[in-house]
């Protein structure tokens, strides 16, 4: 059975002003792909989710969301986005987890609307899943890097949504919430049957959980399975980055 392609990236181009970013994009994400987004400091990576998301708008080509130009792409429920800020979160906010979980579903519902009691519950659920039932109640200030990673993927998820987009989601975490981070994306891939876009640096780490993987830098140098990737990884990332590269095993 075919897959239903999600992400339909065609020749894309953009610029900030005379510097060009991304060079003729061309890729394709279907539905149950955990695509890992990998390349150098300001490859362009960041940015191709910004225009795959309608954030940003390509100087030239088109994205498609679910079959329809992006620009016209209403259900933005269907997605999940943690960007980059979202480390940036003002994390002296006096808000609980479950507040800030919440706050997910506002966008679904719209600002006034209250919850009901099955929206009450799918936020607790949602908080279990991340396995933060013990801190529901505390403020979000008072949580470890780690912790407020969760609450994040959290209120990315609690409108269920069937994608989830991911920039460097583990920029300030220490290596053993990492390490479980990794852990919950693979059940949310595998169980939950989400389909997920990872932008990470942490190459060695993300090769051991996504299935498929895109290397960046301006240009597309390499999308395709992950095993194709691993097994030619040093000639794909020398050419990527432009100088050689030697793979270090990661002891994870
Ligand atoms: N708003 C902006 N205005 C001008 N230039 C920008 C802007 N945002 C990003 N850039 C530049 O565009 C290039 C690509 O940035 P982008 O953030 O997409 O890369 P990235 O691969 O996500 O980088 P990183 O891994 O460091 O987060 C970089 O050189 C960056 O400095």
């Amino acid at each position: 059975m075919n897959k239903q392609t999600i992400i339909k990236v065609s020749n894309v181009s953009f610029s900030y002003g005379n510097r060009l970013v991304l060079e003729d994009i061309n890729m394709c994400i279907n539905e149950g792909d955990f695509l890992g987004i990998v390349g150098p400091n300001g490859s362009g990576k960041s940015t191709l989710l910004k225009i795959i998301l309608g954030l940003l708008q390509a100087d030239s080509g088109s994205v498609e969301l679910y079959g329809k130009p992006n620009s016209k792409w209403q259900q933005r429920n269907r997605i999940g986005y943690i960007s980059q800020k979202a480390n940036s979160f003002n994390m002296g906010f006096p808000a609980t987890v479950y507040e800030v979980v919440s706050m997910g579903l506002t966008g679904k519902k719209g600002l006034f609307k209250r919850f009901t009691k099955e929206d009450k519950e799918i936020i607790l659920d949602t908080i279990e899943l991340v396995d933060l039932m013990d801190y529901k109640n505390q403020l979000i200030g008072a949580l470890s890097g780690g912790q407020q990673q969760r609450v994040f993927i959290a209120k990315a998820l609690v409108g269920n949504p069937e994608l989830l987009v991911l920039d460097e989601p583990t920029v300030g975490v220490d290596t053993k919430s990492m390490n479980s981070f990794y852990k919950l994306l693979e059940v949310l891939h595998c169980i939950h049957k989400k389909t997920i876009i990872l932008v990470s640096h942490d190459i060695g780490a993300i090769t051991t959980c996504v299935n498929r993987v895109a290397c960046l830098n301006r240009k597309i140098y390499f999308h395709g399975d992950n095993q194709e990737f691993i097994k030619n990884q040093e000639a794909i990332m020398t050419k990527a980055y432009q100088h050689a590269v030697h793979i270090m095993e990661h002891g994870h």
